[in-house]
């Protein structure tokens, strides 16, 4: 009865499927990619059978706006995937949970007591003493000539500017919690992609459990919820914090034992959000604006030209020179627009009915809006699979979820509330990058120079870790 129903109706157009599994294998390793390739064939509007799930992949400006503010309100809940509900704690948290007053509530507290500008300002001096922590780490391993592994530091950086945030404690680096952070953060990441099989095919469930993956989720879930018991354990262990040192976990956790309006798995969702949504998009922009402009020497002059004559002789960039760095900024947007990290955003689910080019997206349906595919269509963009960080130069096109050719961070009620904490530690941490260092591709790389491929993840990153030459800016020596 229910395929009569969906029949009825205009869906949008889309490739023939296969029996039982739909499109599911047309998806690839590289989601966004494959998509794209699609999209090209069957339109900005399209519609997938994922096994039993029927599913809508936008990948369009116009399509985008339509979704992501005509017809927010009934496209901004999410679906309740199997692994989401582990890494989440049971829905409760902010990112996967569904459309509804928890998540409106949970986004507000975390708006008002992380991420609001006011607050996100209030963490410069933390931003600038661990940036300061990175660059003399570089300083150090120039004399013996190896490689920098940036993406280990840039990975590191991002974890210690949000354990000294969000945990009030400072990371040992390579020490034994961030090691078991960055473990419990590959692990959870691999499964927030992850592929089971019962969350399309539900009656073939028993596969999951029989290839152990039902067990591997499992496990990861103890893991999480011992380090959330640990970290949470220590903070109670403080004390009362004063009025104004008081964090959003020190808040939560008495809203939630005088109010109890709050739960635990709340406490803990909304933790394990913040520390995962955090670290791997911001080393992730900051590795590809490195790996960009050291294949693009031009605009690599153009950025450190720029950053060394607005700073000077100071010996190093403090936040009060950023905003004077306007190519610089541009060259962090331009790294989003080709390099997303979350490529096709968080998938949805719709709530409602939606008519967009006369077809009809249902209720229930998974909508993915290819932001990748957006940010390098050619109606939008001129050279578009170009480096070219001028293009953002006296141009007010920005991410803030305005502008719909250029939504890295999303749109909508479900925009990410990080931008400014996220753009703000990467501007600091590359204008220091830049600023004190020159970076080359190391001997005996090869002719490909830096390997561009991408990895797996909901973040994506470099699939090999960037590893560059620095040498420091003479003006130093
Ligand atoms: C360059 C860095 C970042 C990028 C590119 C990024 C991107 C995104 C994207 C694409 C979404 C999904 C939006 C949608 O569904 O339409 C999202 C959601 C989210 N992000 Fe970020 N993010 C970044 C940094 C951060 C940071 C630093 C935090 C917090 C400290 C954060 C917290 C969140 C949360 C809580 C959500 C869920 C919002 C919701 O579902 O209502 N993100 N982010």
């Amino acid at each position: 009865k229910k395929k009569s129903q969906i029949k009825k109706h205009r869906l949008p157009p889309g490739p023939r499927g296969l029996p039982l599994i739909g499109n599911l294998h047309q998806l690839g390793k590289h989601p966004h990619r494959a998509l794209a390739k699609l999209s090209k064939l069957h339109g900005p509007v399209m519609y997938l059978q994922l096994g039993r799930v029927p599913a809508v992949v936008v990948s369009s400006a116009e399509a985008a706006e339509a979704v992501l503010k005509t017809h927010d309100r009934d496209s901004c809940s999410r679906p309740a995937l199997i692994a989401w509900k582990q890494i989440s704690c049971n829905f409760s948290d902010v990112v996967f949970s569904p459309y509804g007053a928890s998540w409106r509530e949970l986004k507000k507290i975390l708006m008002v007591k992380l991420l609001c500008t006011r607050k996100v300002e209030g963490f410069r001096r933390v931003r600038e003493e661990e940036v300061e922590r990175m660059t003399s780490s570089i300083f150090s391993r120039i004399a013996p000539l190896e490689p920098v592994n940036l993406s280990e530091l840039v990975q590191s950086l991002s974890n210690s500017i949000i354990c000294r945030i969000v945990l009030c404690r400072k990371l040992e680096v390579g020490g034994s919690l961030e090691n078991r952070f960055n473990r419990i953060l590959q692990e959870a990441e691999a499964f927030a992609i992850g592929f089971f099989i019962a969350d399309y095919i539900p009656w073939a469930g028993w596969v999951d459990k029989l290839t152990g993956k039902q067990a591997a989720l499992e496990k990861t879930h103890a893991e999480m919820e011992a380090f959330c018991q640990e970290i949470l354990g220590a903070h109670a262990d403080r004390g009362k914090p004063r009025d104004d040192e008081e964090g959003i976990i020190d808040f939560m956790l008495r809203r939630q034992k005088d109010k109890s309006d709050l739960t635990m798995d709340n406490v803990k969702g909304v933790l394990l959000n913040i520390l995962f949504a955090a670290t791997d998009t911001s080393a992730a922009t900051l590795e590809y604006a490195m790996a960009e402009l050291v294949r693009n020497p031009r605009t690599m002059s153009k950025a450190q030209e720029e950053v060394r004559s607005v700073v000077g002789e100071k010996g190093k960039v403090e936040e009060t020179d950023i905003p004077q760095l306007i190519y610089l900024k541009s060259v962090v947007k331009e790294t989003l627009r080709l390099h997303p990290p979350a490529p096709i955003l968080v998938p949805r689910e719709t709530t409602g009915q939606i008519t967009i080019n006369d077809c009809e997206i249902l209720p229930k349906m998974r909508l993915i809006v290819n932001a990748w595919a957006i940010g390098r269509d050619p109606h939008f963009w001129e050279r578009p699979d170009e480096f070219l960080p001028e293009r953002f130069v006296d141009n007010p096109v920005d991410f803030k979820g305005q502008d719909f050719q250029f939504i890295p961070f999303g749109a909508g009620r479900r925009i990410c509330p990080g931008t400014s904490f996220a753009v703000m530690a990467v501007e600091l941490a590359l204008a220091n990058l830049l600023y004190a260092f020159n970076w080359d591709v190391p001997a005996g790389m090869g002719e490909e120079g830096i390997d561009m491929a991408e990895g797996v993840g909901l973040a994506v990153r470099l699939k090999t870790a960037l590893r560059l030459k620095a040498s420091l800016y003479t003006q130093f020596k």
